[in-house]
């Protein structure tokens, strides 16, 4: 049986009000309510991204559709009904943004779930709305790209202004312009092999025997970028643990790492235990990864992670990274510090998660970051080899972290990066991989050793 189009829509608008009402993360409130639809058994694929194409595009899309609402109202947004708002919102954005919704369609359904959550007064409200931006699309005029950069690219590519100011004074408005189109996009499903169980070749074969479209990744070795999949965990391959789900950048870092069989090695702030599981692996499951992190319910991810692909090198635990030291001191060969940060450079992968920060992160978390840093790097042996990464773009909590670490600690000393690069090798100290230029998720990646 397959939804109406209107009850996708209804299913959108559910979804769009538990996320502004009750704070509810976008891709858990829309996985929630389509697993629900799909128990009834009353959901098709097309509904299903139809439904998709609404909430992220409607979240995303956010601010510039309340921007773009404000030319037709004479009276400000907020002073509309919360369901009634995200009716227009939901009915701006097909109108605006989905070319293949006729206008007709996108109106009359808006009226139809109006007259299910509001009264006579509101549906004439939106309908009017609604009417009138369908009729006079001129109304809306966007800053000028030359003298307004910084508002144009917020609201022409739905990013928040403190944003895209940081990003136009670094990278300048073309390349800002293009990282934000491309954050705007979903990415392919990337997934490491399983070395352990198996080979990149055996395991392509084995995926596109089981109707997964796929190709090798140019950036890591055991690396393959899925870009058409019968539903993920339909996949008998993920049930017999020969792969796990990771971007390609976050591949690099263990590599970078370059852990050896038989090492004590520590990954700091480990969970979910995607590099946790990619270190096991590189030791060829001998010698221990050391997984910890702050929250234990975050820790059983990785101990499932871990029993799924056979990895029996693994060991977790519940702590504060900040008192690492006093556990550990000078006992690890090599640390991790996969850094609790802003996560700027994953912003494609959460539709909502642009909205939810705001610049004030950047003063709190690099205290953080540092005082797990300077506590871990207690625990690298004489000779031993500590990287830090993170998956944001922003100085303060990258090369800054680093360069500070580096003035207090001389004992430790740069390494370059890029030669632990098993892909594409570059020379960089620091690395950092932005998504519109090297088509990965924007990390940072710096790998230093002890010398005494
Ligand atoms: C970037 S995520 C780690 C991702 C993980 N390395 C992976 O590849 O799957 C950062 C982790 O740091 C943890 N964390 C935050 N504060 C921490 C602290 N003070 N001590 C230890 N872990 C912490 C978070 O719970 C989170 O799981």
């Amino acid at each position: 049986m397959t939804t109406k189009k209107n009850d996708a829509r209804e299913i959108a608008l559910k979804v769009i009000n538990d996320i502004e009402t009750n704070g509810a993360y976008a891709n858990i409130a829309l996985n929630r309510e389509i697993n629900r639809q799909l128990s009834q058994g009353q959901l098709s694929d097309q509904d299903r991204r139809f439904i998709t194409e609404l909430v992220y595009g409607t979240v995303k899309a956010g601010a510039t559709l309340d921007w773009m609402l404000s030319s037709y109202l004479s009276r400000p947004l907020t002073k509309v009904a919360p369901v009634i708002r995200n009716i227009l919102r939901l009915g701006m954005y097909q109108l605006f943004f989905l070319e293949k919704v006729p206008a007709s369609a996108a109106c009359n359904q808006a009226v139809e779930l109006t007259k299910k959550y509001g009264h006579a007064g509101t549906v004439k409200f939106v309908n009017g709305v609604l009417r009138n931006a369908a009729r006079s699309p001129e109304k809306i005029v966007y800053p000028d790209p030359d003298k307004q950069p910084v508002q144009y690219l917020a609201l022409k590519y739905f990013h928040p202004e403190w944003l895209i100011t940081r990003w136009v004074a670094r990278l300048g408005a073309a390349a800002c312009q293009e990282l934000c189109q491309l954050n705007n996009t979903t990415p392919p499903l990337s997934i490491r092999t399983n070395t352990v169980k198996t080979s990149r070749p055996e395991l392509l074969q084995r995926l596109t025997d089981e109707g997964v479209t796929c190709e090798l990744s140019d950036w890591a070795p055991e690396g393959i970028i899925c870009y058409g999949h019968p539903g993920l965990n339909t996949l008998a391959s993920l049930r017999a643990g020969l792969f796990q789900v990771q971007d390609e950048s976050s591949m690099v870092v263990a590599h970078i790492l370059d852990p050896q069989p038989g090492e004590f090695i520590i990954d700091a702030c480990g969970a979910p235990g995607g590099k946790t599981t990619h270190i096991a692996a590189l030791m060829n499951n001998t010698g221990k990864v050391l997984s910890t992190d702050i929250y234990e319910h975050k820790l059983a991810l990785t101990r499932e992670n871990a029993s799924r692909l056979g990895l029996t090198n693994i060991e977790t635990r519940a702590l504060d990274a900040v008192n690492l030291d006093s556990m550990y001191p000078l006992k690890a060969d090599r640390v991790l510090v996969d850094a609790p940060c802003s996560g700027l450079g994953v912003l494609r992968r959460k539709p909502d998660s642009r909205w939810r920060k705001t610049e004030d992160i950047l003063q709190d978390l690099p205290r953080l970051q540092s005082a797990i840093l300077a506590s871990a790097a207690r625990c690298v042996k004489p000779g031993g080899v500590l990287v830090y990464s993170t998956c944001t773009t922003e100085p303060e909590e990258n090369q800054d972290i680093v360069q500070a670490f580096l003035q207090v600690q001389p004992q430790f000393s740069l390494e370059t990066t890029g030669q632990y690069l098993p892909g594409k090798k570059r020379p960089a100290t620091m690395l950092q991989l932005w998504p519109h230029t090297d088509g990965v998720d924007g990390f940072f990646i710096a790998r230093m050793r002890r010398q005494n």
